[in-house]
Parts: structure tokens; C-alpha cells; sequence
């Protein structure tokens, strides 16, 4: 009979003491039953700041270096410099890593580590189209990547290192409950829970520097290099994160991996860690889940030939990439752009967006960048993106918050409703900014019209013409009095 998953919290736990793993006795690994988030780690006592929870030695972390696969692979059948490449990647090496010591079952040290890891997910990578289809124009959709990872494994992994992925090559010891050959689609599907697993729990770890460490300019000395390589850090990864709740924090020390508290926490309290400002789309495609919490940092892509769409239709051939290259050379160049909240003290519009926008509008191309502004013409351009952003959503807000309100939606809809939603309430935000800059008070009246007709609402057979022509006919009367221009 399997174990339940307190018996594997408690042989886990076991595990990393004996693996020289240092816990305070204030903090506890709990199973967290009928919650969705798996396992968490709590407060049993009150806790100072900076306290040390525990201190994972680096021996312990499920890595390339701790692994012997390398050096199996190398004196293999392979040709040195494949397996060159495949440890190239942080990535590719960390899913190769997992999926060989997870085929050794009881022969890997990190079997009890395995043991306690999640076998399914609910991360975007999972969702059927049906279901991704919820997400609307969340431009999420296009960064879930699990064809290309499919055609890494299938094309180049599996038929390149075939001992690698068949158990009975490497295997010594009691294998029985793994089968000795695994088919190319479970193999597949084994990178992708591995990788899956490394998105929603690995660190990039930072190595300790071969060489004594040079003092820098200003005599003070940097112990670590930054390296790109990633690891699963046992237990520092089992603490959850809620956005700004987080409370603790790892810090990676020469003798191992320590996590520590960042402010006080009260006893019952849960430790959280930072994932990180993730707008909910990225959180639900990298850890399955979100939070009300996350909403602020929601965004909505606006991509770059959106923006040629809607301002650079007069310019020359050569001339858009003229433009390119002037933004490439100021770093401003990028595939697409991040629309975020509105407040009172942020624009929702970043100013590469605004500086890509001035540029394109300008007649000819010029030798320095325009700066952000937002003109009158830059606004106009604002609202045409804005509005075939909108449009790209079938349904609207106020209908997106009816369907939550009335509940009962499976929970894999639910979540795409609320990611779509939120986007939807910042493109409105956005549409609000606009409006109060080029027509005041009174023009704000006038946009919630063009709100309720256009954030989310299906309009067919109206196109961006004419959305163009009524900025145009604004733009028109507001010249007559300002003259305004780029600048
Ligand atoms: C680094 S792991 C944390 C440990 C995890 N709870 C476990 O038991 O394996 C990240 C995963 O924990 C879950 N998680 C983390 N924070 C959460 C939260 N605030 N609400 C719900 N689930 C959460 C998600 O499934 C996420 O992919």
C-alpha cells in the first residue's frame, strides 16, 4: 500500500537530517489537506527576524553537480560534445538530471525528496485547448512552450541518449517498480512533469567561486559568481507565497542554502516565500494557482506590430527598420510591451511603449529618440491599440463578473475568467488614463461610453476604422485649439 502524505512529510523530513539538513524547532512541514496548495511550512513558535529556519547543505540539492549523470553520460556511447549540449541549458540539464534519478527509485538519494513532489499540476502547460481557450486574448497562450519542449525531447534527447531513458542501462539494485523501457510518449511526458516541477519549485542556484574572489573596484569583495545553473532545494521550496505576505527568504552561504525570516512571525503563522511581482497569467502558467493578492501586477501585452499597425502605416519601406535599429541600439527594441494598472501615481503605459509610438509617428526618421511623451497624437495611436486590444476579448468585463459572481464555474474556468478580467480592468484603467489626459472631467463622461460599448463587447462588423475615425475627428478639433506636436 503507497504511503499517505504525512508518512512521506515525516520519512522526507527524516531524510534531510540525515542528509545534514539543520531545522529550527520552530518551523514544521504540515500537509495541507483539501486546500489545493499540497504542503506548507508553519510558525510553531514565535519567530524574531532574521532568524535561521534551516540550512540545506549543498550536498543535498537535487542538481547536475550532485548527480553522477554527467560523468555516466560522458564515458557513454554518446559523442562528448551531445552531451556537452545537453548540459549547456540549465534547463534541458536540470529535466535530464530528474528524470534519471527519479527512473532509479530507491537507488537515488533523492528518493524521499521524489516521494513528496507532485506528480500532477494544474500549471498552463496541463489545460486542454478547451480550457485555454477560456484565457481569450491573455497573450499567456503563447508562452506555454510545450510543443517546443516536446521536440527537443522527441527529436534530439530520446533517439540521442537512449540508455539514459531505459532504467535497466544504469540500473543496479531493486528497480522493480519501474518498468525497464519506457515508451518516447512517456518519456515525454515525464520532461514535462519534470519540467513542470523545476518552473514551480527550482532556485537558480549561485556558485561558489573556484578562485579566491578579486576585490572590486571600490575594495569590497563579491564571494560568488553568478551562474546560471538551477537546483531543487529540498524544503526551501515546500514554502508557499501569497505576493507581498511573503516572510522569509533564501540566502545561499558557503556552507549550504539557509533560509532565514525577513520580519517577525507569530506562532501558526505560514511561512511565505517571494515568487516574485507575476502578473496572475504568468503565476497560473508557472505555479497553477493564483491569489486576489497578485491582481496588482496583472498586465496586458501590447505587441509590437500593434503599434506599427496603428502608427507606423506611412512609413517607407526600410524605414520601420531604421527605426528598429535606433531602438535595438537604446535597448528599447522589444517583441511586445506590458500595459499594467493605472494609478494615480503610475501610468499604465511603459514609456519604451510611448518612445516606440512618437517614433513611428514622426515623419522622418530621426538621429535621437523622442522622449515618452504623451501628446495628442500619441494618445490617439493609444486609443486605436487600446481598442483592438479590447475588441480581441469575446466577452465583456461586466459579463466576466456576472460569471464569477454566479460561481459554480469548474475551477480551471474560474481561473481563466479571473486572469481575462483582470487584464480587462487594466486595458480599462488604461482607456481611463487616456481619456482624462486628452479630454478632462467632461471626457471622461464620454469615454464610459466607449466603455461599456468597447471593453470586451463582440463587435462585429465594426472595425478599427472606425474606432480611428473618431479619434481622428477629436484629434482634429483639439488641434484646432492647442497645435500640438511631437516632440
Ligand atoms: C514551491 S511549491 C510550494 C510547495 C507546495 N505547496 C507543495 O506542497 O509541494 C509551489 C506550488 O505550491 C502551490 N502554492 C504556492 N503558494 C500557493 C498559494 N498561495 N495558494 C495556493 N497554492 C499555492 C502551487 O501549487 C505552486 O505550484
Amino acid at each position: 500500500m503507497e504511503d499517505s502524505a504525512e508518512q512521506r512529510t515525516s520519512a522526507f523530513m527524516e531524510w534531510l537530517l540525515s542528509s545534514g539538513g539543520l531545522i529550527n524547532s520552530s518551523v514544521k512541514l504540515a500537509d495541507l489537506p483539501g486546500t489545493g496548495m499540497g504542503r506548507g511550512v508553519f510558525a510553531v513558535d514565535d519567530i524574531a527576524e532574521d532568524e535561521v529556519l534551516f540550512v540545506i547543505p549543498r550536498s543535498a540539492v537535487l542538481c547536475s553537480e550532485n548527480s553522477d549523470l554527467k560523468s555516466k553520460m560522458l564515458h557513454a556511447d554518446s559523442p562528448n560534445s551531445k552531451v556537452q549540449s545537453v548540459f549547456e541549458s540549465p534547463w534541458t540539464e536540470l529535466i535530464v538530471v530528474m528524470i534519471y534519478e527519479f527512473l532509479k527509485g530507491a537507488d537515488s538519494q533523492w528518493k524521499p525528496y521524489f516521494d513528496i513532489l507532485p506528480a500532477e499540476f494544474n500549471s498552463l502547460m496541463f489545460w486542454s485547448k478547451e480550457e485555454l481557450e477560456e484565457l481569450q486574448a491573455s497573450a499567456v497562450r503563447e508562452k506555454i512552450g510545450k510543443e517546443s519542449t516536446d521536440i527537443g525531447f522527441r527529436e534530439s534527447l530520446v533517439p540521442d541518449f537512449p540508455e539514459l531513458f531505459r532504467p535497466s542501462a544504469h540500473m543496479r539494485g531493486p528497480t522493480a517498480s519501474l518498468e525497464s523501457s519506457l515508451s518516447d510518449d512517456e518519456i515525454i511526458s515525464l520532461a514535462h512533469r519534470m519540467g513542470s516541477t523545476i518552473m514551480a519549485y527550482a532556485f537558480d542556484l549561485e556558485k561558489v567561486a573556484d578562485e579566491e574572489p578579486d576585490g572590486d573596484d571600490e575594495g569590497f569583495v563579491s564571494d560568488y559568481e553568478e551562474v546560471m545553473a538551477k537546483g531543487m532545494v529540498p524544503l526551501a521550496d515546500m514554502l508557499n507565497a501569497d505576493a507581498h505576505r511573503n516572510n522569509a527568504r533564501l540566502f545561499q552561504t558557503e556552507s549550504g542554502l539557509e533560509m532565514r525570516s525577513v520580519k517577525p512571525i507569530q506562532r501558526g503563522e505560514e511561512l511565505f516565500n517571494d515568487y516574485g511581482p507575476l502578473p496572475r497569467s504568468d503565476l497560473l502558467r508557472r505555479y497553477g494557482y493564483i491569489t486576489e493578492n497578485y491582481a496588482q501586477f496583472d498586465v496586458v501585452e501590447i505587441s509590437f506590430q500593434k503599434a506599427v499597425d496603428a502608427a507606423g502605416e506611412h512609413l517607407e519601406p526600410g524605414e520601420l527598420e531604421a527605426r528598429i535599429r535606433m531602438l535595438e541600439d537604446e535597448g528599447l527594441y522589444d517583441s511586445s510591451y506590458d500595459l499594467s494598472h493605472s494609478t494615480p501615481s503610475s501610468s499604465a503605459f511603459p514609456d519604451e511603449l510611448l518612445i516606440l509610438i512618437n517614433l513611428l509617428l514622426l515623419p522622418r526618421t530621426p538621429r535621437k529618440l523622442p522622449k515618452p511623451k504623451k501628446t495628442y497624437h500619441t494618445i490617439a495611436v493609444l486609443q486605436r491599440i487600446l481598442a483592438a486590444r479590447i475588441r480581441e476579448y469575446p466577452t465583456k468585463l461586466e459579463d466576466d463578473e456576472v460569471l464569477l459572481q454566479n460561481g459554480g464555474l469548474a475551477l480551471r474556468k474560474a481561473l481563466a475568467v479571473e486572469v481575462r478580467l483582470g487584464e480587462k480592468r487594466v486595458l480599462k484603467g488604461a482607456w481611463l488614463e487616456i481619456a482624462g489626459d486628452s479630454l478632462g472631467g467632461e471626457g471622461a463622461e464620454h469615454l464610459m461610453d466607449i466603455d461599456t460599448q468597447g471593453l470586451g463587447a463582440k463587435r462585429e462588423g465594426e472595425d478599427l476604422e472606425m474606432e480611428r475615425e473618431n479619434t481622428e475627428e477629436r484629434r482634429d478639433k483639439r488641434r484646432k485649439t492647442d497645435g500640438d506636436g511631437l516632440h
